[in-house]
């Protein structure tokens, strides 16, 4: 089982190393319009799937959509470490909104 940065290290290493008949490979090779198409598709597939009670399906294609993303940022040199910076800066603006809302309250 993959977490999320697996997932990235992954299609990082098929970047950097190519392996015939790898789907990612087949992404790289296509090229950029290839995979923004890709994320576009996934992601109106997670609002489909969004709408059907069947959870299973959202769960799928939100994993699709992951992993697409995952191809995307390597194709356009984003670290995964910084989305990890972005989110961990949210969680501080957030948890200071929190605050600005308590004290508002009061
Ligand atoms: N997580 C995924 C993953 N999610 C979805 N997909 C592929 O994404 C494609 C999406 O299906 P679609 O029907 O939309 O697309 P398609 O008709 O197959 O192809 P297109 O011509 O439309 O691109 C399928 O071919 C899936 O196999 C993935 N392919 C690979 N991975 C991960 O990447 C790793 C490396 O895979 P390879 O690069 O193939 O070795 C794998 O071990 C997995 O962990």
């Amino acid at each position: 089982m993959q977490n999320l940065e697996e997932l990235y290290q992954l299609v990082l290493k098929r970047k950097e190393n190519p392996k015939e008949g790898s789907y990612t490979d087949y992404l790289f090779t296509k090229g950029l319009d290839k995979i923004l198409k890709k994320v576009g598709e996934e992601s109106t597939e997670v609002i489909v799937a969004s709408k059907n009670p069947d959870k299973s399906e959202l769960v799928y294609e939100t994993a699709d959509l992951l992993y697409h993303l995952m191809v995307l940022l390597v194709e356009q040199g984003v670290g995964f470490d910084e989305i990890k910076v972005e989110l961990a800066k949210r969680e501080g603006l957030m948890s200071k909104t929190k605050d600005r809302r308590k004290i508002q309250d009061l």
